[in-house]
């Protein structure tokens, strides 16, 4: 496949190059300003199901070059969706050490320090992610808003690894922990509105939900997230820094955003 970045030469204005929908349409992320939102009496909070995994299973952290990310077991999924969405992975964007503003989407203009992405897909319509990335009821991703504060426990069970995978491609095993404490404690509260991967190939396949509640992490647990990780390989002379891996915000054009909760 095609190399794309976050900046330069094969940068986000480039994508559209080699992945047309990148230049499309229900792109994402986007602003989730007050005056797109309609509030929905339907939208029911999100169920999550086997989201406390066993210190005895093992799942793989690994860093792909555009994000750390871990794959997840196919029995952790979302059961309060119209079909059940099979969790396949989760992943971060971030800003860079001195800039803890990375994440994708903003409220109201305000852009948060990271965002996590819990990454799943229609596992009654289709076998795989695969076969599901590309469909318009493929996918949902669960979006967490991460701010520097309070440490976080639960991240300290994956940031502890990050050394191990300071370069692209390198993976390390790590025990099962409880992904449910990665998520706000809230999952009644969120905006919901039908977007795209921000990644190339950007197929607006994505049902995304984004909790209205943030989630914190430390300033030490924020630095070793911005400044552990290198897009390139181990070999490469030039190591490239990995950070700012957060798209540009998209326009939202005649789109609404659902609320599941009134001011
Ligand atoms: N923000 S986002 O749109 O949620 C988002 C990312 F930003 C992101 F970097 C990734 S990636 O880490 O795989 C890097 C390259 O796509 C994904 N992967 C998804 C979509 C691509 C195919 C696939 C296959 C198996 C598991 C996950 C995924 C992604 F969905
Ligand atoms: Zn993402």
């Amino acid at each position: 496949a095609a190399k794309w970045t976050y900046s330069g030469p094969e940068g986000e204005h480039h994508w559209p190059k080699h992945y047309p929908y990148c230049g499309g349409a229900f792109q994402s992320p986007i602003d989730i300003r007050s005056e797109l939102l309609r509030f929905d009496p339907t939208l029911r909070p999100i169920e999550v199901q086997n989201y406390n995994l066993s210190p005895n299973e093992q799942l793989t952290l690994g860093n792909n070059g555009h994000s750390v990310q871990i794959s997840l077991p196919s029995k952790m999924h979302i059961s309060s969706l119209p079909h059940r969405y099979t969790a396949a992975q989760l992943h971060f964007h971030w800003g860079s050490s001195n800039q803890p503003t990375g994440s994708e989407h903003t409220v109201n203009s305000k852009q948060y320090a990271a965002e996590m992405h819990v990454v799943h897909y229609n596992s009654d319509k289709y076998p795989n992610m695969s076969m599901a990335v590309d469909k318009s009821d493929g996918l949902a991703v669960l979006g967490v808003l991460i701010e520097v504060g309070e440490f976080n426990p639960a991240f300290e069970q994956f940031l502890r690894f990050v050394n191990g995978i300071k370069y692209r491609d390198q993976r390390v095993q790590i025990s099962g922990f409880n992904i449910r404490a990665l998520l706000p404690a809230r999952l009644d509260e969120y905006y919901r509105y039908d977007g795209s991967l921000t990644t190339p190939p950007c197929y607006p396949s994505v049902l995304w939900t984004v909790f209205r509640n943030h989630v914190t992490i430390s300033r030490k647990q924020f630095l070793s997230l911005a400044t552990a990780l290198y897009s390139s390989h181990a070999q490469d002379s030039s190591p490239v820094p990995l950070n700012g891996n957060y798209r540009k915000l998209q326009l939202a054009e005649s789109r609404v955003v659902l609320v599941s909760f009134k001011e």
